[in-house]
């Protein structure tokens, strides 16, 4: 009879107790995402033409993110606006969308003008041509006269003077490419001074750090006064407010802090891990997670240099892991071919160089390798490099779950963009760094950053709870044995061979694909390029070999991915409710972070401050999840 007593609140089951402070937690976080949506506007709100609305739905797309919100009706009122908004916050139809019902009006007039009224400015040729991609589509969709056309500096003169031919309203390009069209005779700067409206400056972080100044400065010699000018960035450097005094008239400036009071680069739907290991274990802690699948496929990751992502494809195919590679050496048809195979699904794992650091590191190496030729006298393969090559940042990656920096990038800049290849607009994901004692300075330097000044202490890049010391050790052997099969010459002759194989298909190809575009699903990019194929007993890790912490955290992923794509052809994607639901429930690794603040930063579960994985196993909350 004693036992019949009811508890008192402390003897509760602290399981019990801890399953409903996150429940409770959850109710909160749900509270206050509905208050925030219900300060929302909605596009027709927002003014915006009907016929660009019916093509938003017709995307999937039914109401602004909050730049939107806010910078649509400044543009729409023609004011210069300077907007700062983080990565994948849907900057591109901010300024899209008002530029075009800009152009609506005039689209009646029977007499074209003899240059483009519009121009947008953007750093690559990858993101020329998916804003070029992105105008198209809202084009077609409105069914409006209006023609927008991109151009690009390695295009052959005829085709640049032909898609000028019609003359375009919208002129979509790199700044570099502007000067040579001036001095080919391609584009007339007076006629330009008589025609442009607009003049965007898209991803304006990045257009002086690609080089860009003295082409900018040519650019805006021909700016008339009346022209609207707007600038679109997802962080602040002394490069964006040269480029506002360079251009902008007293402009409006939005910087946005999505629903937080205090200003956060990465977005908040984005879930930050790392790993602390040394160099050379690199390779062993990325087998770990990919083969025992305790991240979330897409997966992009990061390396610095090219033969270190031909090094990372050969390890890992010897695991029967398919990776396909992306830098700045392969054909820009090759480029864009394997993003769109990536964005489409055909693969999921994409390794890619980014930053031009790593660029100008590569053309060094060339020249290095061109001393040696000379004095050796023999001819060896020379790496060449696109100038207007920008791989990562400000790419539309597609439905990437999780960014492995297999290498840290050289600045906090360069960590924000390659961050914020997951989690775009609505869709989370999750981030994880291998950080070697090397790189641990630099590390410190991102994590105070986005710490920021007030909360130097908390951490925002939590260590990566899902991965057990037992875990990784048990691999060890096989990954150093089959590392050290990965000789430099193996790289070196891989390299050649891809580019060589991406040159011929990106030549051969084109004008096939132009005309059979279905077959472009055929020539796929993550083909094997060892010579020999993976031993069988690589590519299944035996159950023996895997710690049962591990094999229950695998499969916990795999389960969050079945469910994610149960949601996803039950067409929830729309659903709100659902939204918020497997937005903070699909995903194991957003679930742990439930009991500490939104964003998990309460430190990795039952984790090391070291960033390394528990050895006593999962937590509580890891088995809760
Ligand atoms: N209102 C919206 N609702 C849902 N999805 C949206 C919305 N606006 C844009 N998107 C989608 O969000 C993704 C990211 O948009 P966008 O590329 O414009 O981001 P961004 O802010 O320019 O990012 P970055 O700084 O990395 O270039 C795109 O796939 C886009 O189609």
């Amino acid at each position: 009879m004693a036992n019949t007593k009811e508890k008192p609140v402390d003897d509760v089951n602290p399981e019990v107790k801890e399953a409903e402070e996150v429940e409770e937690q959850r109710d909160v976080i749900e509270k206050e995402e509905e208050e925030e949506e219900e300060k929302d506007k909605s596009f027709e709100e927002l003014r915006l033409d009907p016929r660009l609305i019916r093509a938003l739905t017709k995307k999937g797309i039914e109401k602004p993110t909050p730049i939107q919100q806010t910078a649509i009706p400044f543009i729409l009122e023609g004011k210069d606006v300077v907007a700062k908004a983080k990565t994948g916050s849907g900057k591109t139809l901010a300024y899209l969308l008002p530029l075009l019902q800009k152009l609506f009006s005039d689209c009646g007039s029977k007499k074209k003008k003899p240059a483009p009224s519009a121009f947008v400015l953007v750093p690559s040729r990858e993101l020329c041509q998916q804003v070029y991609a992105e105008v198209s589509s809202l084009i077609e969709l409105c069914r409006v006269q209006i023609k927008a056309v991109q151009l690009t500096s390695s295009m052959p003169l005829s085709d640049m003077r032909n898609a000028l031919a019609g003359l375009p309203e919208i002129l979509v390009t790199t700044p570099a490419c502007i000067p040579k069209c001036f001095a080919d005779g391609v584009l007339d700067p007076a006629a330009i001074s008589d025609s442009l409206e607009i003049l965007v400056l898209d991803e304006a972080d990045l257009l002086l750090s690609y080089g860009y100044e003295d082409n900018l400065r040519s650019v805006t010699s021909i700016v008339p006064r009346r022209c609207q000018c707007l600038l679109m960035s997802a962080t602040t450097s002394s490069d964006v407010e040269k480029l506002k005094k360079l251009i902008l008239h007293n402009p409006v400036v939005l910087t946005l802090q999505e629903g937080s009071d205090k200003e956060e680069p990465v977005p908040s739907n984005v879930q930050q891990f790392w790993i602390s290991c040394s160099a050379q274990d690199k390779l062993l802690h990325i087998l770990a997670l990919l083969k025992l699948e305790v991240v979330q496929k897409k997966i992009l990751i990061f390396i610095n240099t090219i033969d270190m992502g031909f090094k990372l494809k050969l390890f890992l195919e010897k695991f029967g892991i398919k990776t396909a590679i992306l830098n700045g050496e392969l054909p820009q048809n090759s480029r864009l071919h394997i993003l769109e195979q990536f964005n489409a699904g055909l693969f999921d794992y994409l390794i890619a160089t980014d930053d031009n650091s790593q660029q100008t590191k590569a053309k060094e190496e060339a020249k290095d390798e061109d001393n040696k030729e000379k004095t050796k006298n023999k001819r060896r393969f020379k790496p060449k490099l696109d100038a207007e090559f920008g791989v990562v940042r400000g790419i539309d990656f597609k439905k990437v779950h999780t960014v492995i920096n297999y290498d840290m990038p050289q600045s906090v800049t360069g960590y924000i963009h390659r961050i914020g290849r997951t989690g775009r607009a609505y869709s989370s994901g999750s981030s994880v760094s291998l950080v070697s004692p090397d790189e641990m300075e630099g590390f410190e330097e991102i994590k105070s950053f986005l710490a920021g000044e007030e909360d130097k202490d908390s951490d925002v890049i939590t260590p990566f709870p899902l991965l057990t010391e037992n875990a990784v050790e048990s691999l060890r052997y096989r990954a150093e044995d089959v590392a050290k099969s990965v000789t430099k010459i193996a790289v070196r002759e891989s390299r050649a061979q891809d580019l060589r194989n991406e040159i011929i298909n990106s030549e051969k190809l084109k004008s096939h694909f132009e005309a059979n575009p279905r077959d472009l699903d055929l020539l796929k990019h993550d083909k094997l390029l060892s010579k020999t194929a993976p031993a069988p007993h690589l590519k299944d890790i035996p159950e023996y070999l895997v710690d049962p912490k591990t094999q229950e955290a695998s499969k916990m992923v795999k389960l969050a991915r079945a469910a994610m794509g149960n949601s996803r052809r039950s067409g929830g994607g729309r659903n709100n409710a659902n939204k918020k639901r497997s937005r903070k429930g699909g995903d194991p690794l957003k679930t742990f972070s439930a009991n500490g603040s939104k964003r998990g930063r309460s430190g990795g579960v039952g984790q090391k401050k070291d960033g390394k994985g528990s050895s006593d196993g999962l937590t509580k909350k890891q088995r809760t999840a």
